[in-house]
């Protein structure tokens, strides 16, 4: 796992082999350690090249192994026992090298980077910190508030940067190990002493506890809950305030309260959830691996809205070719403007040249003849889409893939309406469709394996965290979202505020709870969707009847407010209120407090107190119960497609791992006793009706979550 040769005579070359990554398993580290032993008691050997395989340095500790009982030879000292070495270490950095592929980096005397090479201590987006001795040598060789930086965000930096900062001694072009055995040979016999790390001093820093101070505000404010950055903070001011040997042992103190903590498992299961997904299957049998991509060369956008003009601008960063098109020609105009005023601003972020050439404009919908791909963004009309889809079966080349970017309407019933329902697919983006990283692609029972690949090829190329959905009302963010709004709404019924309300879901670590968030997105959207279902009934109708529509409970209280006007943020009112129109901060409304004192008098409702748990169990479990229908129904391939479109998407904490995770967390058994609980006192809700596959998993003994795919294909078996 570990590879040792002499090479030039007197260099001892250290390879890494552990594909594809070469991740510091067990099996690596004793590696490491036999072939430092070898290379520092062969009289031959000068100096040492650590390097890693196949281009790649090493990805960090193997984090596969975090969730068994480590064992084998420690990260810690065998980074020490490198760096305490009396021959020269030069790591050749090629690919990444990432948390303890760092650690181990800086363990090492010199550092010589290849110019594409990216580094990072990462370890706090898997809840952790730089627990190799990464947070007490990072600040000792950058300085305080560089080191803060990049350990607190986790953020990878370029060899050009790590130049800049002080992480690497060199980069270059050519062959990394063939540049740093020259350099291991050019260094052979000098003093060691100023280059081990651990014996530097911290920089001295004017005002270090103003600056920790600052930091770790900041860092609470954006953490919303996650507890590693804040340990991140306390490592390396560990680092700046304490001798070496006691800043690693509160290192060691911090990491073993992370390493147990669920916030830790929460992200690692993130980091592997989000790869799952991309091994997406279909119920038909198709899969990732059988099913081949087409090439995408040119693609279109059909309607230049806010949808259209954010996935123009998407697929233009990649580097396509696009059509961008809008019948009327000052809609046109504007939004040409809007792209070009986005790729350019993206452009200067991201210090490239902006793809304004990629984007042709047309009022035409002829122009879009020999793309590849479509993507209509129309407004969302079921009779529209289906015009324009006519139009575009009429006009495209054979075998152009025809996707539509729609949050609910039926994907198979437009590709019913074409006369090749296979090239059909949803690309379900979320606004603004170039920041936003969800992307749900929906599949109708039509849909070719060959559509799905190619739209999930696309959405990786966008840099999105893509899922492959079926086809159902709302897919799977919106489905389950349904029943938690539902929730919220009932709450207030029964006495809590949106402010109440709000509070328990931020805590828990939305960074919007559903009232601001509905304020956001706009009243009025939801209203249309209930209007359409016939859900809206106009009057002053009074009592419990007046809130059973369809068979079930409703609440009109959205309904109510719309019609008022206040349709949220862009009306300056609604479940909040706001300085003036588009403004941002939401106020409290005593309007609204009084509206809901007559609301509920109006229908014999008593306000009772209703705390936070009650809103978490509720809002939170009544999401999940959906999760598992959409489990059952087989629109969500595993528990990991969910969790990823929830945190990705809706705003769900990472460090809470999504909510088919966090129903894992605390216990299936006891998430069907609240809902059983709560379906009794609301026997009128549908959506408290615990599902039958969470009643089948409980009843099974509670599998683990990654056991819960072979756990329902048996359950279905049985079925
Ligand atoms: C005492 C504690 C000391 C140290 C703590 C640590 O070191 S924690 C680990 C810190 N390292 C990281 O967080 C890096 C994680 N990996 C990545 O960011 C990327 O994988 C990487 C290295 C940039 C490569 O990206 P790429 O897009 O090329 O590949 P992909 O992400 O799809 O990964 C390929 C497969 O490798 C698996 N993998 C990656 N890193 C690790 C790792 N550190 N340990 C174990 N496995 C790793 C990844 O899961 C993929 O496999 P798959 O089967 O598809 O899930």
């Amino acid at each position: 796992m570990a590879e040792y040769n002499r090479v030039s005579e007197c260099v001892g070359v250290i390879t890494l082999r552990n594909p594809p990554v070469n991740a510091l398993s067990a099996a690596v580290r004793q590696g490491i350690v036999d072939a430092v032993q070898r290379a520092l008691s062969d009289p031959n050997v000068k100096s040492v090249v650590i390097c890693g395989q196949n281009g790649i340095f090493c990805g960090g500790a193997d984090i596969k192994e975090f969730g068994s009982n480590m064992t084998g030879h420690p990260l810690i000292p065998m980074i020490h026992a490198i760096e305490s070495a009396n021959k020269p270490v030069v790591a050749a950095i090629e690919g990444s090298a990432l948390g303890g592929g760092l650690e181990l980096a800086l363990g090492c005397h010199y550092r010589i980077a290849h110019s594409k090479a990216r580094l990072g201590l990462p370890e706090v987006s898997l809840g952790l910190l730089p627990a190799a001795g990464g947070s007490q040598r990072l600040p000792r060789l950058i300085g305080v508030p560089a080191a803060l930086n990049l350990i607190t965000t986790g953020r990878h930096v370029t060899a050009a940067e790590a130049l800049q900062l002080g992480i690497v001694d060199q980069v270059t072009d050519h062959n990394t190990v063939d540049a740093a055995v020259k350099f291991a040979l050019s260094v052979a016999g000098r003093s060691l002493d100023p280059r081990r790390i651990s014996t530097h001093p911290c920089p001295q820093q004017p005002d270090l506890d103003a600056l920790f101070e600052e930091v770790m505000q900041k860092v609470r404010q954006s953490a919303r809950g996650a507890i590693a950055p804040i340990a991140c903070v306390q490592a390396v001011r560990a680092a700046a305030t304490l001798p070496y040997a006691q800043g690693m042992e509160r290192e060691r103190e911090l990491m073993a309260t992370l390493f147990t903590s669920g916030q830790a498992r929460a992200l690692q299961y993130c980091f592997f959830a989000e790869r799952a997904v991309g091994r997406w299957r279909m119920p038909s049998g198709a899969r990732w691996d059988t099913s081949k991509s087409r090439p995408v060369h040119k693609a279109a956008v059909i309607g230049l809205g806010t949808m259209g003009r954010g996935i123009t601008v998407a697929l233009a960063q990649t580097g396509l070719s696009v059509i961008a098109v809008e019948t009327q020609e000052k809609q046109l105009m504007e939004a040409k403007q809007a792209i070009s005023g986005m790729l350019e601003r993206g452009a200067k972020r991201r210090g490239v040249a902006p793809a304004l050439d990629g984007v042709i404009y047309s009022q035409n919908i002829q122009a879009v003849a020999d793309v590849d791909l479509v993507i209509e963004a129309v407004f969302e009309d079921i009779a529209l889409k289906t015009k324009v889809f006519q139009q575009l079966s009429a006009v495209c080349k054979p075998g152009t893939l025809l996707c539509t970017n729609t949050s609910a309407l039926d994907v198979d019933q437009l590709a019913s309406e074409t006369p090749n329902p296979e090239l059909v697919v949803g690309m379900h983006f979320f606004a603004p469709a170039h920041v936003m990283k969800l992307l749900e692609v929906v599949y109708g029972p039509r849909s070719s394996p060959q559509a799905v690949a190619t739209a999930m090829q696309l959405g990786k190329k966008m840099g999105k965290a893509s899922v492959a959905v079926g086809n159902c009302r709302g897919f799977v963010g919106n489905r389950m979202l349904k029943p938690y709004i539902e929730e919220a709404f009932f709450l207030l019924e029964e006495g809590a505020t949106p402010e109440l309300v709000d509070q328990a879901l931020e805590e828990f670590g939305f960074p919007m709870g559903v009232f601001r968030m509905s304020d956001l997105s706009g009243l009025d959207v939801g209203w249309r969707v209930r209007k359409g279902d016939g859900l809206v009934e106009p009057g002053t109708a009074s009592g419990r009847f007046a809130r059973i529509r369809q068979g079930r409970r409703y609440s009109p209280l959205g309904d109510l407010l719309c019609e008022e006007g206040r349709f949220g943020q862009k009306t300056g009112r609604g479940w909040y209120q706001y300085d003036k129109p588009g403004s941002r901060v939401a106020r409290s409304d005593p309007w609204l407090h009084s509206f809901l004192g007559a609301y509920r008098a109006q229908h014999g409702l008593v306000a009772r107190r209703i705390d936070h748990q009650e809103v978490l169990e509720r809002c939170l479990y009544a999401l999940i119960n959906e999760g598992f229908h959409i489990l059952d129904d087989g629109i969500a391939a595993g528990p990991e497609d969910i969790d990823v479109i929830y945190v990705s998407g809706y705003g769900w904490p990472r460090h809470r791992g999504g909510p088919m995770f966090y129903a894992n967390m605390v216990g299936l058994a006891k998430v069907l006793e609240r809902l059983e609980h709560y379906q009794q006192l609301h026997p009128e809700v549908p959506h408290l009706q615990p599902s039958s596959l969470l009643r089948r998993l409980v009843a099974s003994g509670s599998p683990p979550i990654h056991k819960w795919g072979e756990a329902i294909k048996k359950l279905h078996s049985q079925l």
